[in-house]
């Protein structure tokens, strides 16, 4: 029986500290943000994100969430601006969902979680690759995204028609022609705090920035992502639910808003 890392009752978050120290950082992810605790900084500046279609690869069932890849070789999609440095590029997107729609999200707002978030993540060029930034302290910035019970979204539904074809671990599809951008709110608003992954290895090298504005979601849709399976073909069925890390202690950290 493998022991690998999961969201299950015995190998979940509580348990990822026997394996993974980083757990117990002082700069983990996700947490809570309250909101009257998160300082306006006017020297934060907007966020510029450039996303082209181009570079949308494909899509994964990775067996703890379903990733959407990039071809990352390129300036072509990036993140600059907000409180970064430099250039970051687009690597994936991925999502953290619950079992119902009163949970899900790993980020909470004032003590209250969401549905689903979605991650997009972005690698710091001053390194040679993902692989090379991941550990690195500025290696890393995830733009985090609510998404909120309301109307069909069209735009995601494109990326939940492709999960028919990814429902078991390790399966993966060619996902090509998506603009990202089109998963984003009107309004680029954001917190932003230095944290972590969320996952086992829990590397303390993102730079996060959670955006104020939500995207909607419908119940039906909602459907759709749990629809998928944390099992591989073959395998006792698990659905794939509940896989978010619940928020973590702030160990002094500030949150700084870009709004006021
Ligand atoms: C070794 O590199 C990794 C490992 C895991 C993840 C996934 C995750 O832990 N990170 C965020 S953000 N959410 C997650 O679920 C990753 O994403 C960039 C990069
Ligand atoms: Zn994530």
């Amino acid at each position: 029986m493998s022991n690998a890392w999961g969201y299950g009752p015995t190998n979940g978050p509580d348990t990822w500290m026997e394996r993974f120290p980083n757990a117990k950082g002082l700069r983990q992810s996700p947490i809570n943000i309250v909101t009257k605790e998160a300082q306006f900084d006017p020297s934060l500046k907007p966020l510029k994100i450039k996303y082209d279609p181009y570079n949308s690869r494909d899509i994964l069932n990775n067996g703890q969430s379903f990733q959407v890849d990039f071809v990352d070789d390129t300036d072509s999609s990036t993140l600059t601006g907000g409180p970064i440095c430099g250039t970051y590029r687009l690597n994936q997107f991925h999502f953290h969902w619950g079992a119902s729609d009163d949970r899900g999200s790993e980020h909470n707002v004032d003590g209250a979680q969401f549905p689903c978030e979605l991650h997009l993540v972005h690698w710091n060029t001053k390194y040679s690759s993902f692989r090379e930034a991941a550990d690195k302290d500025d290696g890393l910035a995830v733009i985090g995204v609510f998404l909120k019970i309301g109307a069909p979204n069209a735009q995601l539904q494109k990326v939940l028609d492709a999960l028919d074809f990814v429902k078991t671990k390790g399966k993966q599809t060619t996902f090509s022609n998506f603009d990202a951008k089109t998963l984003l709110p009107h309004s680029l608003d954001y917190w932003t705090y230095e944290g972590s992954l969320t996952t086992p290895p829990l590397l303390e090298s993102v730079t996060w920035i959670v955006l104020r504005e939500v995207i909607s979601v419908s119940s039906v849709q909602m459907a759709k992502f749990r629809s998928l399976f944390f099992t591989g073909e073959g395998e006792p069925q698990i659905s794939m639910v509940d896989n978010y890390r619940p928020p973590q202690l702030l160990q002094g950290r500030q949150v700084r808003a870009s709004f006021q």
